[in-house]
C-alpha cells in the first residue's frame, strides 16, 4: 500500500482507530468485516470500538478543543492546505480502497480523493475570510434607543462535532464535514460508514501527517447499529453532521439540545417539458441517473416527461443506457455492483413491484449477485413503489404527464425533496417551474449535482436539516457570541 499509510493498519491487517493523535487497536479484539460488493467477501476489517474507547475519544476531543480554538485562523488554514496537498500526493492507495470496499469505478474513485483535497483547501481559504468577520451594531436603529450601546458579534466554535458520512462518498462527505468544523475551531469525532471505513480512515492519515495537534481529529470505527446511538447521544457531542438515509431522522428524534446538519435521502425528479432539447435531456438523464450505478443522493430518480415528447425521449435515453458498460470497478465500468446484497434485494423488490403492475421494461432487468444491469422502466404510474421510493441503484422510472402541473404535483407530494431538475428552452417557464418545485435545489437544463462544492446543498422536508456546501457548512459549525459595550452617554460619529 505504501509507507504513508503503514501506521494506519495493525500488524494483523486490521485498520486502526484514531484517538488523541495515535493510531490504536481496540482492547476488545473485536473487528468489523468490510465486504467487497463485487465478491461479497471480506476485503478489509476495522476495529469495533468499545463504549469505553468511545468515551476516551470524546474526552480527547473535548480536551483538545480550547487549544484548537485558540490556534490562529491563519494557522488552521495552513493545516488545511497541508492536509490537502498530502491527500493529493497519496491519493491512489485511497482510491484503490474505494474501488474495493464500495465498488466505485476506478476513475471516479480517484476523482473523489482529488475533489476532497480541493474541498479542504477551499475551506481553508473561505474560512480564513468568513470566520474573521463579525458584526458591529449600534443601538439607535431600534425605536426609542439612542447610541449608547455598541453590540459586537463574532462567530465562535460549537465544541465537539460528530461527523457521520454515508458509504457512497466516504472520503468526500467526511471532509465536507471535517474541514469546515476544524476551520471554525471545533474538534471532531468521525464515525466512518462501515463500507468505506478503510478509505475514510486512510484519509485521516493526511491530517495526522500534517501535524494536527492531538485530539483535534479522532476516528471511532464500528457498526452504526452497535455504536451509533451511543455516539449520537453522547453528552460530549455539541453538533451532529450526518449524511445518510432515514437513520438521520431517528438520530434527530433520539437526540437532545444539539444542532443537527442532516443530508438525507432524495427522489430527485427530472421534468422534461415539451419544448426541451431532447438530446440534452436524454444525455443528462443517463449520466445523472446511472453514474455510480444510481447510488448518489443527487441521482435522477424519476423522470416526468411531457406526453408530446415522451416517445422521442425514451428512445434516446434507451440508446444511452444501452451504451453503458457493465462490469467491475477495477475496469472502470460505468455500472458496477451495488453496495450490498440487501441493497440489491431492495432494488429488485421495486422492480418486481413495477413489473407486477404492468410497467413497460424498455431495457430488461438483469442481475448477477450485486451487479444489476441498467434498467429503464416506462409508463410508471403512481400506484407503483418506484414512483416514490429511492432505489439507490441503476433503475430509472419514467412517468408520462399530460400537464406540467401533474409533474410539479408529483414532485411536491414526495417527502423526499433534495434536488430536482427541469429541461426547457423557455427561461420564463424555467423560473416558474423552479419556483414551483419544492426541493432544496433545482438545476435548469442539467442533472442534479452537489458540486461545485461551494454551492449551497440542502434538502427540504425529510431530505434534511440545514444546508451544506463549504460556505454554509462553515456557518453551521459556529454559534454567534455577542459583547455589548454600554457607554456612559450616547456617542455619535458625525463624519
Ligand atoms: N443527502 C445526501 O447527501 C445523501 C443521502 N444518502 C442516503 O443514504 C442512504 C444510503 O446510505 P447509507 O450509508 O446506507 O445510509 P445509512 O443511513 O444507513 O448510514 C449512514 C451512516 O450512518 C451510520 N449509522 C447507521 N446506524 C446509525 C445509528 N443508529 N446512529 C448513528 N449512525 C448510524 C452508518 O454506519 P454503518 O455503515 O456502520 O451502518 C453510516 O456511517 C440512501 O437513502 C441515500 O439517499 C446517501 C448519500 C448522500
Ligand atoms: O452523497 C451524495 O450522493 C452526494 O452528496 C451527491 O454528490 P454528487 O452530486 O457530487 O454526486
Amino acid at each position: 500500500m505504501g509507507g504513508f499509510y503503514d501506521e494506519v493498519i495493525a500488524s494483523n491487517g486490521v485498520y486502526k482507530f484514531y484517538s488523541d493523535g495515535e493510531w490504536k487497536e481496540t482492547t476488545s479484539s473485536r473487528t468489523v468485516k468490510i465486504l467487497n460488493p463485487s465478491t461479497n467477501e471480506a476485503v478489509y476489517q476495522v476495529q469495533a470500538c468499545t463504549r469505553d474507547e468511545v468515551d476516551t475519544i470524546f474526552d480527547a476531543a473535548k480536551a483538545a478543543q480550547p487549544g484548537w480554538a485558540k490556534t490562529p485562523l491563519w494557522k488552521r488554514a495552513d493545516y488545511m492546505h497541508k492536509v490537502a496537498a498530502l491527500m493529493k500526493e497519496n491519493a491512489q492507495p485511497m482510491a484503490n480502497a474505494l474501488v474495493k470496499e464500495i465498488a466505485k469505478p476506478a476513475k471516479d474513485a480517484l476523482t473523489e480523493v482529488i475533489r476532497s483535497g480541493d474541498l479542504i483547501s477551499y475551506t481553508g481559504e473561505e474560512g480564513l475570510r468568513r470566520l474573521g468577520e463579525g458584526k458591529m451594531l449600534v443601538s439607535d436603529s431600534y425605536p426609542g434607543q439612542d447610541r449608547s450601546k455598541i453590540c459586537l458579534s463574532q462567530k465562535v466554535p460549537l465544541g465537539v462535532i460528530l461527523c457521520i458520512p454515508p458509504f457512497n462518498y466516504p472520503v468526500n462527505l467526511a471532509v465536507s464535514k471535517i474541514a469546515p468544523a476544524l476551520m471554525a475551531g471545533n474538534t471532531v469525532v468521525l464515525k466512518p460508514p462501515t463500507q468505506g471505513a478503510a478509505s475514510a480512515t486512510m484519509m485521516c492519515q493526511a491530517f495526522h501527517k500534517a501535524g494536527l495537534p492531538k485530539g483535534v481529529l479522532n476516528v471511532a470505527t464500528g457498526k452504526g447499529s452497535e455504536i451509533g446511538d451511543y455516539l449520537t447521544t453522547h453528552p460530549k457531542v455539541n453538533c451532529v453532521s450526518f449524511t445518510g438515509g432515514d437513520t438521520g431522522i431517528s438520530i434527530c428524534k433520539k437526540g437532545g439540545m444539539t444542532p443537527y446538519q442532516m443530508e438525507l435521502g432524495g427522489k430527485d425528479a427530472c421534468i422534461v417539458c415539451a419544448d426541451a432539447d431532447i438530446d440534452l435531456a436524454a444525455k443528462n438523464i443517463v449520466k445523472g441517473g446511472y453514474s455510480y450505478s444510481g447510488q448518489r443522493c443527487t441521482a435522477v430518480k424519476v423522470v416526468l416527461a411531457a406526453e408530446e415528447i415522451a416517445d422521442e425521449l425514451v428512445a434516446k435515453v434507451k440508446k444511452g443506457v444501452e451504451g453503458l458498460s457493465v462490469g467491475m470497478p477495477e475496469d472502470d465500468a460505468a455500472i458496477t455492483p451495488v453496495i450490498s446484497e440487501s441493497s440489491a434485494n431492495f432494488i429488485e423488490g421495486l422492480v418486481r413491484d413495477a413489473e407486477a403492475k404492468n410497467a413497460t421494461f424498455v431495457t430488461p432487468y438483469k442481475r448477477e449477485k450485486n451487479l444489476i444491469w441498467p434498467t429503464l422502466i416506462d409508463n410508471v404510474t403512481a400506484d407503483m413503489r418506484i414512483a416514490w421510493e429511492e432505489p439507490f441503484g441503476p433503475v430509472m422510472p419514467i412517468i408520462r404527464v399530460k400537464k406540467i402541473q401533474d409533474a410539479i404535483d408529483h414532485c411536491n407530494s414526495n417527502n423526499l425533496a433534495l434536488q430536482g431538475c427541469l429541461f426547457t428552452k423557455d427561461i420564463n417557464l424555467a423560473i416558474r417551474l423552479s419556483d414551483a418545485m419544492s426541493s432544496g435545489t433545482i438545476q435548469v437544463n442539467a442533472a442534479p449535482a452537489r458540486g461545485p462544492d461551494h454551492f449551497p446543498f440542502q434538502g427540504f422536508r425529510d431530505s434534511g436539516i440545514g444546508s451544506q456546501g463549504i460556505q454554509n457548512s462553515l456557518e453551521m459549525m459556529v454559534k454567534v457570541k455577542t459583547t455589548v459595550l454600554n457607554l456612559d452617554q450616547p456617542s455619535y460619529t458625525v463624519g
